[in-house]
């Protein structure tokens, strides 16, 4: 499993109406945090690695037990943030597949409200031998993308077969995703999976994860910063 993060001093900017720098990048920390806890415990997610140019990134990863890969030099000056976004999954792709793994998903990180059977769930249906992925709630963005290989087969050279079952992840992320990942041959995978399609970009969104339901770190985070206590007084 890859997950990319950008450097938390220029996150999450649409949270900015509700959040000082400081509490933001530290909510940006926990809905990680609480992402990468739910996704661990997958039966069928082998690994966890994180690529970032950001230390506390780095570091909060270790210590949830997930691999770091340091964003690659060559996304600076890579054009818009998008394009940055996807040249560093690639380069995180082809990275743990030179060490062996086969099926991959990116997975975004803030989802706050994520659930482990969730994602179990959906990862079960994912097609093999193909690109697929689950769509954000509003059908625009994508949650994850996934890129499972095709089954091996008998009588080619380990190099050759290799190379002929290899999917590539191609991501394209950004805006309009969804979109983009249909019209590339990416399969939509259908499923109820309401925590997964919630990614956290804007108070609304933070509303309607925190309604859902989301994990502790986020929660606390909440709490400490009020904002929990404003929702309350917003709806009396
Ligand atoms: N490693 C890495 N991750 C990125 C990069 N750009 C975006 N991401 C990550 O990709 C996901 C989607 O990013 P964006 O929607 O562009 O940014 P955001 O921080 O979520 O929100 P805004 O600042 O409000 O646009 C987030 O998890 C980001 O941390 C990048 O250049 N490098
Ligand atoms: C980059 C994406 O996410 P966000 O909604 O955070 O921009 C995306 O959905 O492709």
């Amino acid at each position: 499993m890859l997950i990319a993060v950008k450097s938390l001093a220029n996150a999450k900017t649409r949270l900015a109406r509700d959040f000082a720098s400081a509490e933001r990048q530290q909510l940006v920390l926990a809905m990680f945090r609480d992402t990468v806890s739910a996704a661990r415990g997958a039966e069928q997610v082998a690994s966890i690695t994180v690529v970032t140019p950001d230390d506390a990134v780095a570091v909060a990863a270790e210590e949830l037990d997930a691999g770091v890969v340091p964003e690659p030099v060559d996304t600076v000056g890579a054009g818009s943030g998008n394009a940055r976004l996807n040249l560093a999954l690639a380069h995180a792709a082809a990275h743990v597949r030179a060490n062996g793994a086969t099926d991959l998903v990116a997975l975004q990180a803030d989802l706050p409200a994520l659930t482990t059977a969730e994602l179990s769930d959906a990862i079960a249906a994912t097609p093999a031998g193909a690109r697929s992925f689950v769509a954000d709630h509003q059908f625009v963005g994508t949650a994850a993308l996934f890129a499972r290989n095709h089954p091996a087969h008998n009588g080619l050279s380990r190099s050759a077969a290799m190379r002929s079952r290899t999917v590539d992840l191609a991501p394209a992320f950004g805006h309009d995703s969804a979109r983009k990942h249909l019209d590339s041959g990416a399969r939509a995978l259908i499923g109820e999976w309401p925590g997964l399609r919630l990614d956290v970009d804007t108070p609304d969104d933070l509303e309607l994860a925190y309604r859902i339901g989301v994990g502790p770190q986020t929660r606390s985070n909440l709490e400490m910063f009020g904002w929990t206590a404003s929702l309350e007084n917003d709806r009396s």
